[in-house]
């Protein structure tokens, strides 16, 4: 369970997160949506521990801010939205990264280590490509390697951002359809409205840092996309489930 209590972000002088609270229950998947710069990304990365933040955070019963960065990790797995790497590595050296967290100093990679990041590689169709080099991937392969270096992470919460956005269709559906498989408890912002509506469990729509709505697909209107858009939109039902047609401008 992630808990976020009131919390605010702010660059500078700039408050982009307002006062925002939100439960994310068990093994539930929220999406997360809303336009270009409604503070998607700064909530995750505030979840992540990446910024600073005002109010609290908990993850199950715990306040992140007692927990160490280590055990931090071992709780919670992100997936980002860019993911150039300052230097070149291997895909394999990159996924067993997601092991750091249970490993002491300059400790070495067991051979346990090496079969679950191979499992992780094959989990996203990529385990001919583990003594590849990052640089040499295209940007869909490289999100997928940084998901499987989450999932070796083991934690019980993953916060995607963005995550399937290089991916083409087939990964798309792949990617989320693995990571509900997964029983996680998932925070995924997401850009495509139908991906949304498939894969969450609840959608919350953020705008201009602050909650617009927060409800189940199949109570998601025309109207709350619209004023969440600015775009006017029809919802169809396609195999028991809402599809939303956007209106060209
Ligand atoms: N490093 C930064 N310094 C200053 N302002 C920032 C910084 N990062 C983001 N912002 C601003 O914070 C606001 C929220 O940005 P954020 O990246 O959280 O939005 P988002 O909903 O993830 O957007 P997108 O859909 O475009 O990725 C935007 O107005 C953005 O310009």
């Amino acid at each position: 369970m992630i808990r976020v209590e009131h919390l605010s972000v702010s660059y500078g002088k700039k408050q982009v997160l307002q006062d925002f609270s939100l439960t994310i229950r068990d093994k539930e998947l929220v999406a997360l949506i809303g336009p270009n710069g409604s503070g998607k990304s700064s909530l995750l990365k505030a979840v992540a521990r990446i910024l600073p933040y005002e109010g609290k955070i908990f993850l199950d019963e715990v306040e992140a801010r007692d927990m160490s960065r280590k055990d931090y990790a071992k709780r919670l797995a992100v997936v980002g939205q860019f993911n150039d790497m300052a230097f070149d590595m291997t895909v394999m050296d990159m996924v067993l990264m997601g092991r750091t967290p249970y490993k002491g100093l300059l400790e070495r990679d067991t051979d346990k280590d090496r079969a679950m990041a191979g499992e992780a590689l094959a989990a996203v169709g990529m385990e001919s490509y583990a003594a590849r080099s990052l640089r040499a991937l295209s940007g869909g392969e490289r999100q997928r390697a940084v998901l499987a270096r989450a999932l070796v992470q083991e934690t019980d919460h993953l916060l995607l951002d963005e995550a399937t956005n290089h991916l083409d269709i087939y990964y798309q559906l792949k990617l989320l359809s693995m990571v509900k498989d997964t029983k996680l408890t998932v925070v995924a912002a997401l850009h495509d409205m139908n991906l949304a509506l498939a894969y969450g469990d609840r959608i919350v729509a953020l705008k201009e840092g602050k909650l617009l709505f927060d409800d189940a697909p199949e109570n998601v209107t025309p109207a709350m996309i619209e004023a969440l858009y600015a775009t006017p939109c029809t919802l169809h039902e396609v195999d028991g489930r809402p599809v939303a047609v956007f209106k060209k401008p």
